[in-house]
């Protein structure tokens, strides 16, 4: 039998789907999953593109089925399981052989992988993948980290399945060892904060105003017309639009709000706290879903305050869905500044080298927070790509300055309304301390000084000095 180009372990949703996608460009691929039975069925529901399809029971069988030097798609549950994969599979494997993890990785593992396997003969590449069942089936978006030599190597394939931008492939190369994941990271931090920004202006929708599901959903499909126009607020329409076929009632309503999370975000969070990096969006999202998983808690506390009044509504209700676009894109522009901040900060620290614009480019089409935005972004990046912060760049400095007395319009609604706005009053308050010359960490300088002795500038001097705080001051 012809031997595969490629082989694929992990037939879940992603991997079988990214099979396919394998299979359907012309690639004759081998696969396996840990439980023969799904391989079976897999193969069986192929079709057509069986033919290009080996189905393996055993890893041997399935290790023999590819011709080598052999490159294996690992798309399997992150975490441990990947580290068992890859040690039952190591001893099958011949020098040159490419282990790919193409799965959620924390990018600390996939440097730990990336060194152990160094003078072994064999490669690995971290391979982030987004864009869900629909992307990995007709086209993803695709972060490579890895050694150059090793992306060439699986370049033609890769470049074959990922999604197009126009004609550009939204896959590309992004440093060694841990790059790929990293930037897959971020990118899920950011679709975090984008989703729970969504889901902070439906609550205003919902609760502030009173609107239903089907009325929120047709606002968020004119405004994915508009400046906001993504794959998130396109679902968002969709799911705002659909009914519950048990009860008849807005599927929407049905689902408990409670929101689940597998560590991304977490993780996006604690390397921009460990980089210096202010990533105030994702926080917020992260501490959201943490609280929306707290129900219990949140119903007894309800019993125990109540809820406030909404506010009055507003005396123009078209001007105040203006003010909520334009809140949202406020909003979506400190989320995505922040999180291309904490890939710069990295990028230095690791000694990537990450290419901002070509991240924004092989994120405009393929993945989950795929939009017209991404493409600004990228223009930006491409005329700037050593900026500071992407809010001072000419056209968001512009897009800024358009939308942000409407986020705080936004925001003070919220806050009288009682209605909770973590990331967009997040963003708000982002804004407010970055494009504030003189803040008030002056007062917890003398603060520290007091207590600490820990010393402070001079607005008139470089070096250190102790305050005049008298009897009780640590320092005396
Ligand atoms: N779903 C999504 O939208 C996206 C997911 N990802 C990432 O892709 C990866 C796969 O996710 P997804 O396809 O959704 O997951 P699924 O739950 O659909 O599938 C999990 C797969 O992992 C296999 N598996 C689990 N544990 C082991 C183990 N110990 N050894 C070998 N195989 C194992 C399962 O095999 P078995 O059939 O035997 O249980 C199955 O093939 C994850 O890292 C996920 O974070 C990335 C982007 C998007
Ligand atoms: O990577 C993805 C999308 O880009 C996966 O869907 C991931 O599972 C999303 O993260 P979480 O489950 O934590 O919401």
């Amino acid at each position: 039998m012809e031997q595969a180009e490629i082989g694929l372990i992990g037939l879940g949703v992603m991997g079988s789907n990214l099979a396919l996608n394998i299979a359907e460009k012309g690639n004759r691929i081998a696969v396996f999953n840990r439980t023969p039975a799904r391989t079976k069925e897999f193969v069986a529901e192929a079709g057509d593109l069986a033919g290009n399809i080996i189905g393996c029971e055993t890893i041997e069988e399935f290790v023999a089925a590819i011709r080598p030097p052999r490159p294996i798609i690992i798309m399997i549950k992150a975490g441990d399981a990947v580290d068992q994969q890859m040690e039952l599979l190591k001893p099958h494997l011949s020098a040159n052989d490419i282990m790919i993890d193409a799965g959620n990785a924390n990018f600390h593992d996939t440097i730990r992988r990336f060194d152990n396997l160094k003078d072994s003969g064999l490669t690995f590449i971290g391979m982030g993948v987004s864009g869900g069942e629909e992307g990995a089936r007709h086209g993803p978006s695709i972060m490579v980290g890895g050694t150059e030599d090793s992306w060439k190597r699986v370049e033609k394939v890769l470049t074959s399945i990922s999604a197009k931008f126009n004609d550009d492939p939204c896959v590309a190369w992004l440093g060694t060892d841990g790059a790929g994941h990293f930037v897959k990271t971020i990118h899920n931090g950011i679709e975090y904060a984008d989703m729970q920004m969504i889901a902070e202006i439906y609550g205003i929708l919902r609760d502030g105003l009173g609107m239903s599901a089907a009325e929120i959903g047709d606002v968020f499909g004119q405004w994915n017309k508009g400046r906001l126009n993504s794959y998130l607020i396109e679902i968002s329409e969709k799911v705002l639009k659909a009914t519950d076929p048990i009860t008849g009632q807005p599927m929407v309503d049905v689902i408990v709000d409670a929101a689940g999370q597998k560590g991304t975000g977490k993780w996006s969070v604690i390397e921009a706290q460990n980089l210096g990096i202010a990533a105030t969006g994702i926080e917020a999202a992260v501490a959201g879903r943490v609280l929306s998983s707290q129900k219990k808690e949140r119903e007894a506390a309800e019993k125990i305050f109540g809820l406030p009044k909404p506010a009055e509504k507003p005396h123009d209700g078209m001007a105040f869905l203006a003010d909520l676009e334009s809140a949202l894109l406020a909003a979506k522009i400190a989320a995505y500044a922040q999180g291309f901040a904490v890939m710069a900060a990295a990028s230095k620290e690791f000694g990537w080298s990450l290419p901002m614009p070509t991240i924004a480019k092989i994120w405009r089409e393929g993945c989950i927070i795929r939009s017209q935005f991404l493409d600004e972004i990228t223009s930006a990046f491409t005329k700037e790509p050593d900026v500071a912060n992407l809010i001072v760049t000419p056209a968001f400095s512009q897009m800024v300055k358009d939308t942000d007395a409407a986020l705080r319009r936004v925001v003070s609604y919220a806050a009288l309304s009682g209605l909770p706005v973590p990331a967009l009053a997040s963003a708000l308050s982002y804004f407010d301390s970055y494009r504030r010359g003189r803040g008030t960490a002056n007062l917890i300088q003398a603060q520290r000084d007091f207590f600490g002795a820990h010393g402070f500038e001079r607005v008139d001097g470089k070096e250190y000095h102790h305050g005049p705080w008298g009897s009780g001051a640590s320092i005396y």
